[in-house]
């Protein structure tokens, strides 16, 4: 009898999620077009409120022209940087997104806010900040369908990725073997190494993928990293 080897049992992949925050934002359409062109698995598009963090972007309405101008498939991973993000999460869902991926910090009832999520016919991400401990997120775990650990500050794209965050993702990874486990903020070719063995398989990179003359050389590169440590943890185990 054939047995099914290790490496296929896993439930989750490698997917690359280029971040279009340091793109031009005057050509987000074509931007995001461009990257999935690249070979890029999904879009994270950051939103900022100016008071959850320093910085502001953008909102549902443009999601809803973005999706109109891409179309029905890329994935559109809403990383909510956002003060009462229990307010978007209908007019974001109407608009197309297809993940609303909010900050434990941001809200009172992390529950609730899930279960409006699903009802709204998304997927659930559930963020946290540096200075959150993966023990605040871990209750919530099995009912979400992503964990995001920043590895910078909220706020800004180009910054420095913080090391200091790999226990975080590997403690996640250790507990919730199937989980899909996001880090966003200084990641690219210098630093995905890190993620990738500490168990990291949504890699989200906008600077280093946006900034690159050649995306689609890094989010291959990237994409081989992370499939390469699965493979390896699978076969461990
Ligand atoms: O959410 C954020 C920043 O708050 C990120 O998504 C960054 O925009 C990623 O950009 P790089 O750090 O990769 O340049
Ligand atoms: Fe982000």
């Amino acid at each position: 009898m054939r047995t099914v080897p290790a490496a296929t049992s896993m439930a989750y992949s490698a997917k690359i999620g280029p971040s279009i925050l340091s793109s031009d934002l005057s050509r987000l359409g074509s931007e995001c077009v461009r990257m999935m062109g690249c070979g890029a698995d999904y879009l994270h598009l950051d939103v900022m409120d100016g008071h959850f963090v320093p910085n502001l972007t953008f909102g549902h309405p443009m999601v809803e022209c973005l999706r109109k101008s891409v179309g029905q498939d890329p994935f559109f991973d809403m990383h909510m940087m956002v003060s009462r993000p229990e307010q978007w999460v209908k007019p974001m869902a109407a608009a197309g997104a297809n993940q609303y991926t909010f900050h434990i910090e941001s809200t009172t009832n992390p529950g609730n806010l899930i279960k409006e999520i699903k009802e709204s016919g998304m997927k659930v991400g559930l963020a946290i900040k540096p200075g959150t401990t993966v023990e605040e997120l871990a209750p919530w775990a099995n009912q979400i369908d992503m964990a995001l650990v920043m590895t910078v500050e909220p706020g800004f794209g180009g910054q420095k990725f913080m090391d200091d965050m790999m226990p975080k993702v590997s403690w996640l990874r250790s507990q919730f073997p199937s989980l899909d486990i996001e880090v966003d903020g200084g990641v690219g070719p210098d630093t995905i190494h890190k993620c990738a063995e500490a168990g990291a398989n949504m890699i989200v990179s906008g600077s280093a993928v946006i900034g690159s003359e050649d995306p689609r050389s890094v989010i291959a590169m990237l994409r081989t990293v992370v499939a390469e440590a699965i493979q390896k943890r699978s076969l461990d185990r």
